[in-house]
């Protein structure tokens, strides 16, 4: 049996032993000294409310023998003075008191000899009369306690009390100081001394000064007084001073971010009224954060590379009348904002009146918060405590990211542009240009009135003029009132994986399957989350770089995440593909029971290893219900809390990700028998936390069929060689259009961003897993559930059964009639169906007498001459 996650680790979920529980290993001082000393157990609600009681009658003793102390202070002197016993005097009789010279043996205390010895304490030899703020702390204390209502905050009372203390018995001492020259009980000993203390080394001004620095301070600290000066006027928005003429630069921030030098030439035309501004762009190399050294470990990159965002803006002179007042006046309408108020400060009223609130924990709940303060967390990743992720020196540093699109490329693309639409009477108010690593995006506004379809069907005439393959028109542009021509550029950027891995934007991720998938049209870092997607389909005819895009997909991957959460299902018929990630078979790829390879290249056992996946979804689902959650997040979080119970079958679930490669030949080979448990994983699968990578070269419909397409959501398209397929795989045209080598478009549903692939070299992939695969790993690779496959039925039985047909045998028998050919591969072809399953349908069609027995390399005979009479036979048969 595969040795499930942390067995025999202390992370180990299970109840203790008894032997554990009676001697507990750890911290055996510590427990003993526990039990000597037992804590005080909050939980015991009639210990509190005893507390809470005294607490609040010490108040009031307090309160009564304080107050009293200040009307016989005098009377009481003598007794409790320690010059005549003090504190001892407490246990005297009468006698024994006067002949120690105590003047007034009777106490005049309302709250008697306890009371005057305590308010002697407090007020004369500690803090005077600042000492009620203990009256005031007991009932705060007393009353949340009793009652279970919080007056106020009780850290913020005692740390506020405390200070008031101290700053109190200075603060009065201070000023009785200049009236008096010895102790009194309004300051007590403890504020005259200190103030004393205080004077004789920064004087009474440094005194003050203290006592002013500590009243403000505590003020802000409270309320966050603001010292404000009068304010200046200040200067009107500038929004409002907008002159009509000027040039409103609406992405300028863009420019500071990036290491860009921009010289501008700006000429005036004629009419004065517009004016041609063409920037010049130079750029410093694009740098990366990481330092060039070797070994440094991915955890240690954080800086994010800035996002060389370059755009320029080209306006077009045209001469048109200057638009009307009205409009100008509108244009002039000072935008008024709103924002809404912060949110009130938490006044301490409403505190106050805030109710306690307390959580019963359910008995199940209670035994795992038990288990945790034992145990601690469930920690899946411990089995490979010592695991660490690949690190960063191990992918290739392409040279310096330079983006090698000149001013001169820019302007001569703008002009031909511009002129191929004014061949065709377009005109055109502003264009703007967005330098990305493999295109450039000009946005054009056009002029008012020009229909958005005529430029459209200008796409070939603009790729002529610009004598260049994959220009892509986006008219309109989606959020933006504008449209967008996508014209290559002539010596387009690779993005290495490198650059995105360390990436802070990355590396900070909090996405559950973050994919880097490469930059932008703008130059950004995207990255997706494949648990969100949740499936993919990924087509591109041959050499466009679809292999490097699913390496891409599985490097990032294997970058984030630890063995213990993901597990990969790799199918590779073509069996060259992603026989690389072999060497991580211990760590991340999960296979079948008794299978050598875990990298699946038959189709049979593609077609077992696909409903196996199928039996993981099921039992997944079970396990969610009976954990009673929606998805495979909220069980493990329940699980690592351990709230959920591992002899009850429950247990860690990871990821798990599918990878086909080649999905045209499985679908050629095994038709429906691998496109049922396909669709069914796509449908199902997303809550249970197993996710499908489809890769196709051809994407033709009867590969990627509406079964498959309906439940895959984002497709991933690199260049395919026509209109009909990108609309297969996009639903709509442009994959066609794409220049190839890793330039892509990624339909999420809703949206088509076109993006250029980070670049992962074979070389760079096999460090990678080799880095994995030389760590220590699990004791073999995950094992999946076992399935039970239909071979060596091909036989069948003679005895045929007409309830247990197979639910084609009436279409494989108009098939065979009509075709007058007892084949088996007529009936996989034409059915779709794997081998095993034509076999078998055959055998029925021996056994139920439409076909003859097997006759070798010949097709059997059929024995029903034509479809009226096969129709007739099978309706006898269904009787
Ligand atoms: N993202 C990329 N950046 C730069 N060059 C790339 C990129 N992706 C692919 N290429 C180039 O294209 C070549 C072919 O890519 P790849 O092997 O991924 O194609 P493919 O679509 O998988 O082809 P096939 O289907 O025949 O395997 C690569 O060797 C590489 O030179």
């Amino acid at each position: 049996m595969l040795i499930r996650g942390n067995q025999i680790k202390t992370n180990t979920f299970r109840e203790p032993t008894k032997a554990e529980k009676a001697a507990p290993v750890k911290n055996e001082g510590k427990k003993e000294r526990r039990e000597l000393f037992p804590k005080l157990n909050f939980s015991n609600d009639k210990a509190v409310k005893i507390i809470g009681l005294f607490l609040l009658l010490l108040a009031i003793y307090f309160f009564v023998a304080f107050t009293s102390y200040l009307f016989t202070w005098e009377e009481d002197q003598s007794y409790v003075i320690d010059a005549n016993g003090g504190w001892s005097n407490l246990f005297k009789t009468s006698e024994e008191l006067k002949s120690n010279g105590v003047l007034n043996p009777d106490i005049q205390n309302w709250a008697g000899k306890l009371g005057a010895l305590f308010s002697h304490q407090f007020i004369y030899k500690w803090f005077g009369i600042s000492s009620f703020v203990f009256v005031f702390i007991f009932t705060v204390l007393g009353y949340r306690l009793l009652f279970k209502v919080k007056l106020f905050p009780v850290v913020k009372t005692l740390s506020y009390s405390f200070f008031l203390l101290i700053f109190g018995s200075l603060f009065i001492a201070y000023f009785h100081s200049f009236i008096g020259e010895y102790p009194h009980f309004l300051e007590g000993e403890f504020g005259f001394y200190l103030n004393r203390l205080l004077v004789a080394q920064i004087g009474s001004a440094g005194v003050a000064g203290i006592l002013a620095f500590s009243a403000l301070t505590t003020l802000v600290i409270a309320y966050n007084i603001d010292f404000k000066l009068p304010e200046r006027k200040r200067k009107q928005d500038s929004i409002n001073h907008i002159d009509d003429d000027e040039d409103i630069e609406v992405e300028e921030p863009v420019y500071q971010r990036n290491p860009i030098r921009r010289t501008e030439s700006v000429v005036e035309d004629e009419l004065g009224s517009e004016e041609i501004s063409i920037a010049q762009i130079e750029r410093t190399p694009f740098q990366e954060v990481v330092p060039q050294s070797q070994n440094i470990p991915v955890e240690e990159i954080i800086k994010e590379q800035e996002n060389p965002i370059v755009e320029t803006e080209f306006e077009i002179p045209i001469n048109r009348p200057p638009a009307n007042k009205q409009n100008r006046q509108r244009e002039d309408l000072p935008l008024e904002t709103i924002v809404p108020d912060p949110e009130p400060e938490q006044n301490s009223a409403q505190e106050a009146a805030e109710p306690e609130f307390t959580v019963q924990l359910s008995e199940e709940e209670a035994k795992a918060k038990e288990l945790v303060d034992q145990f601690g967390t469930y920690d899946p990743k411990l089995d490979l405590s010592s695991y660490t992720s690949p690190t960063i020196d191990l992918l290739q540093n392409y040279g310096v990211n330079k983006i090698a699109v000149d001013a001169d490329e820019l302007e001569a693309n703008k002009n031909k542009i511009v002129e191929t639409l004014n061949n065709y009477n377009i005109e055109i108010d502003k264009i703007k240009a967005t330098i990305g690593p493999t295109v450039t995006l000009y946005e054009i506004i056009p002029a008012p009135g020009v229909r958005i379809s005529k430029i459209k069907n200008l796409e070939d005439d603009i790729a002529l003029s610009l004598a260049a393959l994959g220009i892509r028109i986006i008219a309109p542009m989606p959020g933006k009132g504008t449209i967008g021509i996508e014209v290559p550029n002539r010596h387009p950027e690779m993005v290495p994986m490198r650059s995105i891995i360390t990436t802070e934007k990355f590396q900070k991720t909090e996405m559950d399957l973050p994919i880097a998938l490469g930059k932008t049209i703008s130059n950004e870092v995207f990255i997706a989350d494949l648990a969100k997607m949740p499936h993919m389909l990924v087509a591109g005819a041959t050499g466009q770089g679809k292999s490097v895009g699913i390496n891409t997909i599985l490097v990032s991957l294997l970058y984030k995440k630890h063995p213990s959460q993901l597990k990969f299902v790799l199918v590779d018929p073509k069996k060259v593909e992603l026989t690389l990630f072999k060497k991580i078979e211990r760590h991340f790829l999960a296979k079948l029971p008794g299978e050598e390879d875990a990298i699946i290249t038959d189709t049979k056992k593609v077609i077992n290893t696909l409903n196996s996946l199928c039996i993981e979804m099921d039992q997944r689902y079970d396990l969610l219900k009976d954990a009673g959650v929606r998805n495979l997040k909220e069980y493990n979080e329940k699980f690592v809390n351990r709230k959920l119970n591992p002899n009850n079958g429950h247990r860690y679930l990871p990821f798990i990700v599918l990878v086909v490669d080649e999905f045209a030949d499985l679908m050629m080979t095994a038709g429906k028998e691998v496109e049922t448990p396909i669709a069914r994983l796509a449908q199902l699968a997303r809550a249970i936390g197993i996710h499908l990578i489809i890769a196709t070269q051809r994407p033709s419909v009867n590969i990627i069929t509406g079964t498959i397409k309906a439940n895959f959501p984002a497709r991933l398209a690199f260049r395919v060689t026509s209109k009909i397929d990108s609309r297969t795989i996009l639903d709509t045209g442009g994959a066609d259009q794409l220049i190839g080598k890793g330039d892509m478009l990624l339909s999420t549903g809703s949206d088509l961003i076109r993006l250029q692939c980070a670049f992962v070299d074979t070389p760079e992939v096999d460090q990678v897993c080799e880095f994995i695969g030389g760590q220590r790993g699990y004791p073999s690779a995950f094992m999946l559930p076992e399935y039970v496959g239909d071979e060596g039925e091909g036989g069948g039985s003679k005895d045929f059964d007409p309830d247990d047909r197979d639910s084609l045998f009436e279409d494989a028998a108009r098939l065979i009639v009509m075709h007058q050919q007892g084949s088996t591969s007529l009936i996989q072809r034409k059915l779709k169906l794997g081998y095993n399953r034509a076999g078998r349908i055959i055998d029925q069609l021996e056994a139920a007498g439409v076909v003859g027995p097997f006759e070798g390399s010949k097709a059997r005979e059929v024995l029903i001459p034509d479809d009226y009479a096969l129709e007739q036979f099978l309706e006898n048969l269904g009787k």
